[in-house]
């Protein structure tokens, strides 16, 4: 999990703060079509409301709709083109991964479905709000789920050590959530596809430009020496940005911290740029992670909605306490966005707030 900047975030809202053009008024006509799209796919979903089942657990703050659609029909059928750029850089690029129109089925289905959290959190005395919606399921290797109740209900199960025995009392700091079932298939496509394992999704959902990652690398020791980080877009295309990390005697500073003394941008070494569309999958291998950052840039264009899922393998409990904390819990008590929010009509509202009787 990269630590934000803020003030680099105040700088980027700068930029984005525009007068009106012409342009616009197309884009704002752009947007009203695409909120009625997906109002007609959620009326869909709701006229069949008899053959929904649901994804249960006592973590999740809401029961998750399981997809009417089988997710192994839109694999596509595009295979993955090796990328290897100045010795350490190493990728795998599906594009797609996904065929176009079952992309967009997840695309809604995740948007509409998810509980996703706006979380601040804090480095010191700087408290930092991250600049994106994000949500979390999964957990690290040297744990596991305990089976459901033969009756199918998990409520109250919880999650016991893989080697045997008793797990230590606070080992976890929030407990654990499992993978829905959609989730757990697309894992699986994805393990098959790319030949690596991975036991957690974290999602981020970048409502529009303004939402962002600034550069980081994930590249924390509870995921390894040379991880490999599954990472698929959904819904509009962004601009993916690779860096090369600063280097002292030819090796790169650990950590996720960009070292270049200027700080801000684009440093001295190559960048590698990638606008990834909605179905495609970016596979980041071996020495990457330990010599490049990434980020998804602000940008002042208008786009959409879109929604990223890294597939990652977290080694110990270390990874499990990091991600649930970032991406979940670690929301500001008093902003309400500690609450599971969800998407409707381009704004997020509470998953639980009040509505009118109709
Ligand atoms: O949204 C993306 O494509 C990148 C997300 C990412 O780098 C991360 O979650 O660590
Ligand atoms: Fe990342």
């Amino acid at each position: 999990m990269p630590q934000e900047d803020p003030l680099r975030q105040t700088q980027m809202d700068a930029f984005v703060t525009r007068t009106k053009r012409p342009i616009e008024v197309v884009e704002a006509s752009k947007k009203k079509q695409r909120i009625k799209e997906e109002e007609e796919v959620k009326e869909e979903i709701a006229t069949s409301s008899e053959t929904q089942t649901y994804s249960k657990h006592w973590t999740y703050p809401i029961d998750i709709l399981n997809p009417s659609f089988r997710i192994e029909d839109g694999l596509s059928s595009q295979e993955g083109s090796n990328i290897r750029k100045h010795g350490d850089l190493d990728l795998l690029y599906f594009s797609p991964f996904l065929k176009k129109d079952y992309a967009q089925q997840l695309y809604l289905h995740l948007l509409n479905n998810m509980p996703w959290y706006r979380v601040t959190y804090t480095v010191g005395a700087r408290t930092i709000r991250t600049p994106r919606w994000t949500t979390v399921f999964g957990l690290d290797d040297t744990a596991e789920f305990e089976p459901p109740e033969e009756d199918g209900t998990v409520a109250g199960r919880g999650v016991r050590p893989k080697k045997g025995g008793k797990l230590p009392a606070k080992t976890y700091k929030n407990d654990p959530r499992p993978l829905p079932l959609l989730l757990s298939q697309l894992k699986k496509l994805v393990e098959e596809k790319t030949g690596a394992e991975y036991n957690f999704c974290l999602l981020n959902l970048y409502l529009d430009g303004k939402d962002s990652i600034s550069y980081h690398s994930d590249d924390e020791g509870f995921l390894g020496e040379n991880p490999t980080i599954a990472s698929m877009s959904l819904g509009s295309t962004r601009t993916f940005l690779f860096k090369q990390k600063e280097k002292d005697d030819g090796v790169a500073y650990a950590g996720n911290k960009n070292k270049n003394k200027k700080g801000k941008g684009v440093g001295k070494g190559p960048v590698e740029k990638f606008q990834l569309n909605s179905g495609d999958l970016i596979v980041m291998r071996s020495t990457t992670q330990r010599n490049w950052l990434h980020s998804i840039p602000k940008t002042t264009t208008t786009v959409g909605p879109r929604i990223n899922i890294t597939f990652r393998k977290a080694m110990n409990v270390k990874g499990t306490n990091n991600y649930y904390h970032f991406n979940v819990h670690a929301a500001l008590k008093d902003s309400g966005e500690n609450e599971a929010h969800r998407y409707s009509e381009g704004n997020m509202v509470k998953w639980k707030g009040v509505v009118d009787e109709e």
